[in-house]
This record gives C-alpha cells, sequence and structure tokens, in this order.
C-alpha cells in the first residue's frame, strides 16, 4: 500500500497503526512451541516476534528481517506497533529485546530507503526513525537488549535505548556508531544518546573515528553492561531483567524520565527541522554518491 506523503508518522501510527504496514501481518496470534496458555501464546508481526510470558510479565521480542535486520521502514513500524501495544498492556513491565537473524542484532539503517529514493520518502523514514527512538527511549517498560550479534549505528542506537545491554562475546559482534565511516553524522540525538552512555570525550573520540568496538572493548567503554558467553545472552538478559523488575515500576519510571526526558525533548522541540536537516543532507549528489559506494562495498564483500 503507497503511504499517503506529507502526514505525521507518529499521528497517522496513534490513528490508524495497521495503516502503515505494508504487507504485514501485525496482530497474528499463534501458540509458540510447546506452550499452552495465555502466558506462552506468541504474537508479533511479519518482522517482528514477540514471545509473551505473562506469568513473569516479560516479553521477549525478536527482530527478524533477513538478512541483517535493517531498518527498513516497515520493520521501523512494526517496532514502535509492538512495543506500544506491549506498554498499554498492564500484564506487562519489561521486553528483552534481541535478534532472530543469525549473528546480526542490527545493521542500522536500511541504506536502501535512503539511498535514490526522493525527499518525501526519506522524510517519513526519518520520521520513523525519530519515533523508535522515542518510544524506546522513553518506554515505561524495562527494556534489555540482548545484542546476540552485530550491532552497527541504528542497531546501536536501539541498544542504547534500553536500559541495560548484554552483548555476546564474539569477536566478530561489534558495537558502535560508524556514521563517519560511510560518509555521513549522527544527528544529535544519536550524539546525545551516546554521550549519556559512555561520556563526553569517549564519545567524541568513537564518533569522530566512527569506532565499532569488540566485547570486551565495548564492556570497558561502557557501551555495554555484561559481555557473557553466546549461549549465556538470554538467560544473563532474564537475570538482568529480574533485577531491575525487582524495584516499583513507579519508582524506576519516574527516575528513567527524570534522567532521560530533557534528551528526548531536545528532539521533540526541533523533530521537523531535524527531519528537514535529514533529508537535505542525505539528498545531496556528494552523500548519494557515497551512501551508493558504500553499499556496493558490503555487496561486493559478501563474493
Ligand atoms: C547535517 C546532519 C543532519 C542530519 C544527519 C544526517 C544523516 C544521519 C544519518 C545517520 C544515521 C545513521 C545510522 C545508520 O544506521 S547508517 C547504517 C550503518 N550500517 C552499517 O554500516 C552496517 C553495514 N552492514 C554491515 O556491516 C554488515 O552487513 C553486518 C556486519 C551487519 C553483517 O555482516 P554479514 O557478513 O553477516 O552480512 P553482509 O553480507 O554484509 O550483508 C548481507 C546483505 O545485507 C545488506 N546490508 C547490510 N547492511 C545493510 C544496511 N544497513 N542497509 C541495507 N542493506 C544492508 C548487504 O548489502 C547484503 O546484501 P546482498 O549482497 O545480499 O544484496
Amino acid at each position: 500500500m503507497a503511504l499517503a506523503s506529507g502526514v505525521r508518522f507518529a499521528e497517522r501510527a496513534l490513528l490508524r497503526p495497521w495503516a502503515l504496514l505494508r504487507g504485514t501481518t501485525l496482530g497474528r496470534t499463534e501458540p509458540a512451541a510447546g506452550g499452552g496458555g495465555d502466558g506462552a501464546r506468541r504474537f508479533g508481526s511479519q518482522r517482528v516476534l514477540v514471545e509473551p510470558d505473562a506469568a513473569s510479565g516479560v516479553a521477549v521480542m525478536k527482530l527478524r528481517n533477513p538478512p541483517v535486520n535493517a531498518l527498513s521502514l516497515e520493520l521501523l513500524t512494526e517496532l514502535v506497533i509492538s512495543l506500544e501495544k506491549l506498554e498499554n498492556d498492564k500484564t506487562f513491565r519489561g521486553v528483552i529485546l534481541t535478534s532472530d537473524c543469525p549473528r546480526v542484532f542490527c545493521a542500522g539503517l536500511d541504506l536502501t530507503e535512503i539511498c535514490g529514493r526522493n525527499p518525501a520518502h526519506c522524510a517519513e523514514y526519518w520520521k520513523a526513525m525519530q519515533e523508535l527512538w522515542l518510544r524506546t527511549y522513553l518506554s515505561s517498560l524495562v527494556l534489555v537488549a540482548a545484542i546476540n550479534g552485530a550491532c552497527p549505528a541504528g542497531g546501536c542506537i536501539i541498544a542504547l535505548s534500553c536500559d541495560c545491554r548484554v552483548l555476546a562475546d564474539n569477536p566478530k559482534y561489534r558495537i558502535g556508531l560508524n556514521e563517519t565511516l560511510l560518509g555521513i553524522i549522527a544527528p544529535f540525538w544519536l550524539k546525545d544518546t551516546y554521550v549519556n552512555t559512555i561520556g563526553h570525550r569517549a564519545s567524541e573520540q568513537a564518533l569522530q573515528l566512527g569506532s565499532l568496538f569488540p566485547p570486551a572493548e565495548a564492556l570497558q567503554v561502557g557501551l555495554v553492561d555484561q559481555v557473557v558467553p553466546e549461549d549465556q545472552v538470554q538467560s544473563t538478559a532474564l537475570s538482568e531483567m529480574a533485577r531491575w523488575l525487582a524495584v516499583p515500576d513507579h519508582a524506576r519510571q519516574l527516575t528513567k524520565n527524570m534522567m532521560r526526558k530533557a534528551t528526548a525533548d531536545r528532539l521533540l522541540r526541533q523533530r521537523d527541522a531535524d527531519t528537514q536537516n535529514f533529508v537535505s543532507f542525505v539528498c545531496r549528489d556528494s552523500i548519494q554518491k557515497s551512501l551508493q559506494a558504500y553499499l556496493e562495498k558490503l555487496r561486493q564483500r559478501k563474493g
């Protein structure tokens, strides 16, 4: 379905979220393997699988947009809607965010959404990206990222928007904001999220160099909270979740809001200007050439 342009993504998502989904099956509910009662039923969409456990109040949300969980417009939309659905269901207090794709947590922006596309599409795409960040960063739920694969750029931002991060100990699973290496610039709210997590000096260095940190270095710089063997990522994420859920919700939520609101407000105040900046930047010929060359390099690397 073609999406009408010029209407704010958030407004449409609130009014008619299903209308945003092109060829998706969001809302489908099916029994989890070996599951029985309501607590074991899973729901979700084509690109986001949700495994809820009503008994514990925790849902596992799996990104499944193969091959690399690139953040397509559809994936962004489905993530926002799935998160909203869990937030509105008082049964749930926490979400573990992880990947259903082998070896990759999330490859960041889907570059095909901003390469060779018209300004209206780029604007719509960027609004969806803003929306996901705002939703995750300010979520009232406890969000734990179980990072079971590579986690560059937009993938890193999703992880940093969670409350806690557990990374699998595999040297190929690097995490960081590598935008400069693509010839693009992280917008201020990605930078702010980085600074809030690892501090100003470390961010200054890592952002300019486009550093992607292997697990031990990611732990050292404070990008992740735990590095564990790959087969323990999920169980460690559950243990972390239990630690966070031991705190009364209202006190934790108000504290989270106190810590994060100013950063989110900064984007909320200038969302349209940020979108315009993004669009005029990525639509420049020189940036399009850089993105095209980068995509080409990724495709050739494979062969
Ligand atoms: C003035 C300023 C104003 C505003 C700001 C302006 C701009 C702001 C924009 C800033 C935001 C940027 C955030 C981003 O997220 S940019 C995206 C950065 N992502 C990456 O660099 C990751 C690239 N991918 C990889 O490194 C590897 O793919 C990865 C390690 C994730 C997995 O490796 P693996 O070997 O398992 O897979 P590949 O063979 O590399 O890939 C498989 C196929 O997937 C395609 N692919 C990979 N990544 C992407 C992507 N991000 N988008 C689209 N497609 C992607 C890849 O080309 C392969 O495709 P095929 O060959 O199979 O066709």
